[in-house]
């Protein structure tokens, strides 16, 4: 053999395998052959790349490999592990690159917006929270943060130049025969599927593409025959053995599949896609030949759907196409029928099961054996345009299986998988010497949160599955990374110079990493424990309102680029498997799950229309192909264990359902407080407001009632001076109208106003309180109701608890309700009560006068004189009259020191006839006990009170006087507790 493959850059490593240009080492291979008797001569295949490492140091047993078994295979996951950890002199392990692409602003709802995302490096970007700013609180972690990646991509970034530097390396990775795992992780509408697939505009194609474009160019004059095809992960068998179609037919214009005549609209259009190109030509060696398998998969709701297998169709009125695709007979989709009449089309579609490989397809290592999904079809394209072609059948199936309720949505995970079958041109008969490696790139699920998108019943199982398989996936790589740390921490201190370290205990250490928890982790879990380099990329809008989801989409791409991945191993040469009997395709489906399915058709001139169709969705049973076990059927299944394995990750996901509830009850709760308490303070400020706007109101009332005042008592003090005679009559006018101004302070009257009135009488009363006295004068001035009364209000003129004059001489006059006292009545009246006495020499004291009955009679004299000229002269009382009499009869209670007072006043200046006698004062005594029933007519009430109770606000209003106390009525408010507040 004049060449060998080629010894990869991990060349220092691998002089032990190109030494070996003699007889391949016929452990694995005869095993080989005598399981799958091959008729082909099988050439020893060259051994594997060193792509294992020894977990000891390599200084203590140079070149060990491990023997084959089950001790190898135990071992060989922590030998795997062993070998991932950073060690400085292990430059061949790297970690998971992750590079940002912030998606630029393509929306106008959006420009609103400020992003929350600022690039500051070519590694860097600050997130910072747009909620901090605000006094609303949010679940959030640190305001702003700064996170770092491989490489930040700014908006700007052309699909080309992101193409470039992302993924052109892992290309070239993969036509060189080593593996390489690209994924886009990120929130809805974030840039994924445009990344991955690209936009319908010139130069927008995406990695897909692109990866089709350089792969073809680059191995332009290097096709291989197919002679044999891939199976599994890195099998290969005889394709001409294998009742599986290599190729699959294509939708075309003319007499395409139904589905693709349904959705043309909705797939990226051929013609774009063929001016679109990447002109990118890779370096290669030209002694290889090579052949390229497509395979085009989906999970979703926590199952494998191949995207190019054969569809079946239940529906009578439908056909099968050559590649397996229903089309419809007559003219049911071409010619849309209203819904109600359109039959359903049933299609139906079987989930495939994950199974693991067959520790042989990985080189006898069990541990990097990975697993496979079992029945997905593997399809040999010839060119990109072929290639593109069948990923847009792909597009559509996934359109159509999808969740259509929201297409714009990608709710599964795509994975697109490129293997490239390479040999050697002169060992292409030997097909131990063919290279399976491939490329898959994964266009994950939105990670959106229920909360976000208010989904709920299908959506909701969608959002959960989706949710749980990215959980997953972090816990994979969480677990990974947790592992290898163990395994560095074990090697830097557990091996002593010249021994060597148990990898029992090691393993004993490590946590079992939870791939079979998800699908999805469980398809990729062999570029995660095996080799090839593995690339996150990290898709962020920044102007949408997922801040909080977008943090942990950056916690995850943190978490991801600790974990490390060894991408300089190629693959191992396997010996091709045993051909046999394929899954057959009619048996009856184990579980399966129906779903209705309307597809909205229309667009590009076409009319619109629904189309109907009911997807059945099947699960294969399990295929027991004989295949040898790998590393979980190699370890000894303790089914407690995995019950309760299985349990505490149940109870996982319940927890973490009810974290995300409980999140959105307490956001929608504080909205709601949010709401109630913004409802309350307004309510507050109304009310206040009201209040503020009744008590200036009142205020205004009654300064006006004050002025009022005032200006009455002004007219009642002219009218009063001519009567009398300036001396007392002034001094009355004055006290009036200090009173009112007094009043209109709010305050009780001075000492000062009742000096000036009524100087030198303080002789007529048994109480020697001056304040008293200053009150009752002010008492014999109020003649009139107060205004201040409001309405129901009372007016208690001021002082007359205080007062205990002696009621014997005191006259009460109640002219408004037939209590006047009749002039003749009581000059007939004689009293003889002994009491009276006192009042005679109070009287003789005040009036300075001669005789006791000359003075009393004098004084009711002066009282009913007076009385009458105030009511005539006075327009108030007049007025007031007048109205009390035409609206409610109000009564006017004069207490007994006013009337006193009143007849003193009156007495003083005139000094006219008396015709006192004790039969008057009876008669008084008795006329004013009647009164004080009439008015007062309240046993709470001080017999010495007297009361006016002015119900028309009119009438009290007019009833404007001095000397009045206001009490308010229910539901009034109190003047003097105003003034004091
Ligand atoms: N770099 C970009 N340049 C221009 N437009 C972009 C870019 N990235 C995304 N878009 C546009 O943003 C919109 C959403 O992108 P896309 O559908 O790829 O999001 P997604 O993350 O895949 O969402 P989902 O998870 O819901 O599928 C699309 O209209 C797409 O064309």
């Amino acid at each position: 053999m004049t060449s060998r493959p080629k010894t990869t850059r991990t060349s220092t490593r691998t002089k032990t395998t190109t030494q070996a240009a003699e007889p391949p080492a016929p452990g694995r291979t005869t095993r080989g052959v005598s399981r799958t008797a091959i008729s082909v001569p099988v050439p020893a295949p060259a051994k594997k790349t060193a792509s294992r490492k020894p977990l000891v140091n390599r200084a203590n047993s140079p070149g060990t490999k491990p023997s084959s078994g089950n001790v190898a295979s135990k071992s060989a996951a922590v030998m795997k592990a062993a070998s991932s950890i950073e060690l400085p002199p292990d430059k061949d392990r790297e970690p998971i690159k992750a590079y940002l692409r912030i998606r630029p602003c393509v929306d106008d709802s959006e420009s609103g917006y400020e992003p929350y995302l600022e690039p500051l490096t070519d590694t860097s970007v600050r997130m910072t929270d747009p909620s901090s700013s605000t006094t609303h609180s949010r679940m959030t972690l640190n305001p702003s943060s700064i996170y770092t990646f491989s490489h930040v991509f700014p908006p700007d970034t052309t699909q080309s130049d992101f193409f470039s530097k992302t993924t052109l390396p892992l290309v070239r990775d993969v036509l060189e025969g080593r593996n390489a795992l690209l994924f886009a992780y990120g929130v809805t509408n974030s840039g994924k599927t445009y990344t991955i697939q690209g936009g319908s505009e010139a130069g927008s194609a995406g990695i897909i593409p692109r990866t089709l474009d350089v792969i073809f160019n680059s191995i332009e004059g290097l096709h291989g025959d197919a002679k044999y095809r891939p199976v599994r992960l890195q099998g290969i068998e005889l394709a001409v053995e294998s009742d599986e179609p290599t190729t699959i037919r294509l939708p075309t214009k003319n007499g395409s599949p139904a589905l693709a005549d349904v959705l043309e609209d909705d797939l990226p259009s051929s013609s774009t896609s063929d001016t679109d190109t990447d002109p990118t030509v890779l370096k290669l060696d030209r002694n290889y030949e090579y052949t390229i398998w497509l395979s085009y998969a989906e999970v979703y709701n926590e199952k494998v759907y191949d995207l190019l297998g054969a569809l079946e169709s239940g529906a009578s009125n439908t056909a099968h196409t050559s590649s397996g695709i229903p089309r419809p007979t007559s003219n049911f989709l071409n010619m849309p029928l209203p819904s109600s009449k359109a039959p359903p089309l049933l299609l139906t579609r079987k989930a495939l099961t994950v199974k693991p490989c067959p520790v042989r397809d990985a080189d006898g290592d069990a541990a990097s054996a990975g697993k496979y999904v079992a029945g997905l079809r593997q399809v040999q394209v010839k060119s990109a345009a072929e290639a593109k072609e069948l990923l847009r059948v792909g597009q559509l199936h996934r359109r159509v299986f999808g969740t259509l309720a929201n297409s714009q949505s990608s709710r599964s995970h795509a994975l697109v998988t490129i293997k490239v079958l390479r040999v050697h041109r002169g060992e292409r008969n030997d097909p131990t010497c063919i290279q399976t490696a491939r490329l898959t790139l994964v266009d994950l699920a939105g990670s959106e949160r229920t909360k976000h998108t208010h989904t709920s019943g299908e959506r909701l199982r969608e959002a959960g599955n989706i949710n749980k398989s990215l959980m997953v996936l972090g816990q994979c790589m969480e677990t990974i990374r947790t592992n290898q740390r163990a395994i560095a921490r074990s090697l830097q201190q557990g091996v002593k110079p010249g021994t060597q370290l148990d990898t029992r205990d090691v393993k004993r250490g490590l946590a079992l990493v939870p791939f079979r928890h998800s699908k999805l982790t469980e398809i990729l879990m062999d570029y995660f424990v095996g080799d090839g380099r593995a690339v996150m990329i990290v898709n962020v809008n920044p102007y949408d309102t997922g801040f909080d989801e977008n943090v942990h989409v950056m916690k995850f791409a943190a978490l991801a680029r600790e974990v490390c991945t060894n991408p300089a191993a190629t693959v191992p040469r396997v010996p091709p498997s045993p051909t046999k009997p394929q899954a057959n395709g009619t048996r009856p489906p184990s579980a399966s799950h129906r779903r209705k399915v309307t597809i909205s058709l229309g667009g590009r001139g076409k009319k619109e229309s629904e189309a109907h169709l009911e997807v059945l969705e099947a699960e294969d049973e399990e295929l027991d192909d004989g295949e040898e076990t790998s590393v979980e059927d190699d370890e000894p299944i303790n089914p407690l264990v995995n019950a309760l394995f299985d349990e505490v990750e149940e109870l996982r996901m319940q927890l973490y359902d009810a974290h995300v509830r409980c999140a959105f009850i307490e956001s929608e709760t504080r909205e709601e407080v949010m709401a109630e308490m913004d409802e309350r303070m307004r309510s507050m400020e109304d009310m206040f407001t009201r209040r503020l706007m009744r008590v200036m109101e009142s205020n205004e009332e009654k300064m006006d009632a004050k002025l009022d005042m005032i200006q009455r008592s002004r007219v009642l003090n002219r009218a009063a001076v001519p009567r009398s005679e300036g001396g007392y009559s002034d001094s009355v006018a004055d006290s009036v109208e200090s009173d009112a101004i007094g009043q209109l302070k709010m305050s009780d009257v001075g000492e000062g106003d009742a000096e000036s009135s009524t100087a030198g009488q303080d002789a007529d009363y048994e109480s020697n309180d001056s304040d008293a006295y200053v009150h009752s004068t002010s008492d014999a001035r109020s003649r009139t109701p107060s205004p201040l009364a409001g309405k129901g209000g009372k007016l208690v003129p001021k002082r007359q608890s205080t007062l205990r004059p002696s009621t014997k001489s005191s006259t009460k006059i109640g002219s408004d309700h037939g209590m006047d006292v009749d002039e003749t009545e009581i000059d007939d009246i004689e009293t003889a009560s002994p009491e009276d006495n006192d009042d005679e020499s109070e009287e003789d004291a005040i009036s300075d006068e001669p005789t006791q009955s000359e003075s009393e009679s004098e004084s009711v004299e002066s009282i009913e004189d007076w009385t009458e000229s105030e009511a005539s002269e006075s327009p108030v009382g007049a007025k007031g009259k007048g109205k009390a009499q035409a609206t409610s009869n109000p009564v006017v209670v004069p207490s007994k020191p006013l009337a006193v007072a009143q007849a003193k006043r009156a007495q003083a200046p005139t000094q006219q006839g008396r015709k006192s006698t004790r039969k008057a004062s009876k008669a008084i005594a008795e006329l004013e006990q009647e009164l004080d029933e009439l008015s007062l007519g309240d046993d709470d009430v001080d017999p010495d009170d007297s009361t006016v109770i002015v119900p028309n606000k009119k009438v009290r209003e007019d009833a404007v006087g001095p000397g009045l106390v206001y009490v308010p009525g229910k539901g009034e408010v109190d003047p003097g507790k105003k003034k004091k507040r």
